[in-house]
């Protein structure tokens, strides 16, 4: 049955309130429900730090992803302003703001899938281990909402250092009793993106056609293109190996010089987060064959957390794959990694159990 001509208007009304925010028991709370109700099925995401330099162009791609059909978007600062500026893009899926602790319940209830860039980026100089002071904390506190909000949902860490605030969330969610170890992956996919850009530039082909495994972690020496098994097959000269792997493993920092103290990769971060989040809601949909790289709890190696390809499903990750035959280089280069990963690891375990 259409609404009336007076529900109409009143519904019109509502949304012109500048921030359209969902507080509980708002009459916002209760339209959006209806159009979710009314809308296509899809898995409902929530976005924290959706006002950042990620956050703002994630929020954009994730209103443009078919299978969201709720869309969250929670930060401590102009949540109202994105919100408001997302929410009028005829998509389908339905976009709720949240601002500041009090919000974050709400925020995250309901959840299946949490995406999260809340933290500060770096400045020329830092590494991305500098960031733990701010960092270690406002994933503690994001990690502890979902343990108790949305024990289930996907969560995908993004705030760096990936190498630490990863195991600070497994540890914030074994105290909670919630862990489950194929729910909590580090997204490493900006590795992968800039990898398959690099070599595609050398090989002269086409980006999309290239496909770069990368595995490790994500912070300088630990970040380990395999070049040995990029697919399709090709081989490169001891010089373009030295070349592509510190251009990988410096990505990062090439973004962070460039733009000069006005932070870190956003755009390119972006992308590489919704690509990454899509791939983690087909999986859950049950398609078959999703596989990515991301950093995960893995017995691949002998540390407790180590990204490798992994395969996404129903549950999160289903299945981690190992290695695969590296040569002598690579052999070398996981002995490096290994060796900072370990340190990283336990400074993120020893944050919450210390
Ligand atoms: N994993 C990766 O590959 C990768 C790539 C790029 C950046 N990063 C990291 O992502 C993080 C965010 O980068 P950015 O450029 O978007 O930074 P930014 O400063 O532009 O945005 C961060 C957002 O987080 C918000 N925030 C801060 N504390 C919060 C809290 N307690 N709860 C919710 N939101 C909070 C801020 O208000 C801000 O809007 C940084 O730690 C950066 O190093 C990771
Ligand atoms: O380099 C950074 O600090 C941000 C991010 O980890 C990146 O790889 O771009």
């Amino acid at each position: 049955m259409q609404p009336d001509a007076n529900q109409r208007i009143a519904r019109i009304a509502a949304h012109l309130h500048p921030s359209n925010l969902q507080m509980e028991g708002s009459s916002g709370l209760r339209r959006a429900d209806c159009r979710a109700k009314g809308g296509a099925p899809g898995f409902k995401v929530a976005i924290l730090g959706a006002a950042g330099g990620i956050g703002q162009p994630l929020a954009l791609l994730m209103k443009m992803n078919p299978l969201v059909s709720v869309l969250h978007l929670y930060d401590v600062v102009n949540a109202p302003g994105v919100t408001a500026d997302v929410s009028h893009m005829d998509t389908g899926a339905v976009v709720r703001g949240f601002l500041g602790q009090p919000q974050l319940e709400n925020a995250l209830t309901g959840m299946d899938l949490v995406v999260i860039p809340a933290g500060v980026p770096r400045k020329p100089g830092m590494t991305r281990d500098d960031l733990f002071k701010i960092n270690a904390g406002i994933v503690k506190t994001l990690a502890e909402g979902i343990a108790k909000c949305c024990p289930n949902a996907i969560v995908n860490l993004i705030s760096n250092p990936v190498n630490s605030t990863v195991p600070i969330a497994a540890e914030v969610f074994k105290k909670a009793g919630t862990f489950d170890p194929k729910r909590l992956l580090g997204v490493t996919t900006l590795d992968v993106v800039r990898a398959n850009t690099f070599v595609a530039e050398v090989l002269g082909v086409d980006p999309r056609e290239v496909s770069v495994p990368v595995v490790g972690g994500h912070a300088g020496v630990t970040i380990l293109p395999l070049l040995s098994q990029v697919n399709p097959p090709c081989s490169f000269t001891p010089e373009e190996i030295n070349t592509l792997t510190d251009r990988i493993q410096n990505g990062g920092t090439e973004v962070v010089e460039a733009k000069a103290g006005a932070g870190s990769a956003t755009l390119s971060m972006a992308y590489a987060a919704a690509k990454f989040a899509d791939a983690c809601l087909r999986g859950l949909r049950g398609d078959a064959g999703i596989v990515e790289c991301s950093f995960v709890t893995s017995q691949v190696t002998e540390l407790p957390f180590f990204a490798t390809k992994v395969r996404l499903g129903r549950g999160g990750v289903e299945e981690i794959f190992p290695l695969g035959p590296l040569n002598e280089y690579e052999r070398i280069g996981l002995e490096k990694a290994k060796k900072e990963l370990a340190g990283s690891i336990q400074k993120g375990v020893s944050f919450i159990r210390n």
